[in-house]
């Protein structure tokens, strides 16, 4: 039962001037960032405004949220007994289109997570060009200390609490994306991060002249929704997936061809933990980032390429699946040690870009095929990274703020454009 439901709370779109929430698919989520990060977005942002030719005023306009609430969620637990939890809603900008952005739960989410994941969500959308702005949901909850019950309640509540939006539209189902196929979902959407981050590894394997993924090396952190949906479809292109690290441990293979990943998959949709997993070598969670590898995929959390990592990584590039993975002063470690990163708001914005798809279809009252939407992602896949190479190859800029020139010269454009009375 809550599966459907955290599938039809996907995330939610809203206009100016009503809250709304989103969701992310999965409420089971692990990812969060540390606590402390929407400075580091912040300080990506600022290196790209450094670059462009943009009024002053702009800098305070583009970094500030519109709108942030926090609020107290109370629910009844399954022994009757009455407990309270924080929630956060941060819409960002939606100068570009309605707000959109997904819902966060754990136990060390806060406001500044929020912020910071809301801010990634605008620049994310403008540099898709999808017609969306940008915000996140948050709940502090460890969701493996409820049950799938009390976690329904509690996803009801943030929506009762945030989600006005039904109330003026109506029967409206391309307000909430990430829904299931069978109740007016996508068909893509639940691979459509994986599958985006692989079109972006190739995008940028062959603009450094390094051919296809191929024979390529890859380590993966993280292998939820995202990691193993990358690792999957790597893995059908012929590329060696070396390591592969979840909560719960790392698996290492260093064979001709790696891990085999539909074996790893099928250990692990039997319920069984990938540190029990019986093949290649067992190490330390954290020993993933001392695999050397042509590729590395952190797709799990923020905040995890600190300095030490990005001083000892041995990678040749590093791809952020992952929100905000890396931050500011472990980024300029790498830019010394000649890694190239893939950002964030490039890699994963598969997932929100078939959540508009999604919503299109929706207007549309139409369901496309799943080859369309993987067409239609590749499409904005290859175009995003076009634009953002273009732009770090006129500034010699890395890829990173690249992405967030071409991002914020759209965002401004909109803002200006639209005026501010
Ligand atoms: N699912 C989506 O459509 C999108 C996800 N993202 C980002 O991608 C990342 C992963 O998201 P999902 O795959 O959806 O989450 P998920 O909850 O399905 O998977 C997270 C994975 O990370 C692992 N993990 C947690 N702590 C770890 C640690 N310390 N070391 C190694 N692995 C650890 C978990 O065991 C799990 O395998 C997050 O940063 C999320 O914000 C970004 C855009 C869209
Ligand atoms: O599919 C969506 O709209 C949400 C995607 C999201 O939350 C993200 O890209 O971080």
């Amino acid at each position: 039962m809550f599966g459907a439901l955290s599938k039809a709370v996907g995330s939610v779109c809203s206009r100016q001037g009503q809250a709304a929430v989103t969701g992310l698919g999965s409420v089971t989520g692990h990812q969060v960032r540390r606590a402390g990060h929407a400075e580091n977005t912040n300080t990506f942002i600022r290196e790209a405004l450094a670059v462009l030719d943009l009024p002053p005023a702009m800098e305070k306009i583009v970094i500030t949220p519109q709108r942030e609430m926090t609020v107290e969620l109370i629910i009844n637990r399954d022994d009757g007994k009455p407990e309270s939890f924080m929630g956060y809603r941060v819409q960002h900008d939606n100068a570009r289109g309605p707000f959109k952005g997904g819902l966060r739960f754990h136990k060390d989410a806060d406001l500044d997570d929020v912020r910071s994941l809301a801010s990634l969500m605008s620049f994310k959308t403008a540099l898709l060009d999808v017609p969306f702005g940008g915000a996140k949901g948050g709940i502090t909850v460890d969701t493996k200390a409820l049950s799938e019950h009390e976690i329904e309640k509690l996803t009801r509540k943030f929506v009762q609490i945030f989600d006005e939006y039904s109330k003026f539209e109506g029967y409206s189902p391309g307000v909430v994306t990430g829904k299931p196929t069978w109740l007016h979902g996508s068909h893509g959407r639940e691979s459509a991060t994986g599958r985006g981050t692989v079109f972006g590894i190739k995008n940028m394997l062959q603009a450094f002249g390094e051919g296809p993924p191929a024979d390529k090396t890859f380590a993966i952190q993280g292998f939820g929704n995202v990691g193993a949906w990358a690792g999957r479809l790597l893995a059908e292109q012929g590329g060696i997936v070396k390591a592969v690290s979840d909560a719960s441990g790392c698996v290492y293979d260093d064979g001709p061809s790696g891990i085999d990943v539909p074996k790893l998959l099928r250990h692990l949709h039997r319920g069984d933990d990938l540190s029990k997993y019986p093949h290649g070598q067992q190490l330390l969670r954290d020993e993933i980032f001392d695999v050397k590898c042509d590729v590395f995929v952190p797709a799990a959390l923020g905040g995890v390429i600190t300095d030490p990592v990005a001083r000892k990584i041995s990678c040749k590039y590093i791809v952020e699946a992952a929100n905000g993975p890396t931050t500011p002063s472990a980024d300029l470690i790498l830019r010394d040690r000649g890694i190239p990163v893939l950002p964030d708001i490039y890699t994963n914005a598969g997932g929100v870009t078939v959540s508009f798809l999604e919503w299109v279809q929706n207007l549309q009252n139409f369901k496309w095929t799943t080859e369309q939407v993987n067409d239609q992602l590749k499409t904005r896949m290859d175009e995003a990274f076009q634009s953002m190479w273009d732009s770090s190859q006129e500034h010699g800029v890395p890829l990173r703020t690249g992405a967030f020139t071409v991002s914020l010269r759209r965002v401004v454009r909109a803002t200006v454009n639209r005026g501010f009375n």
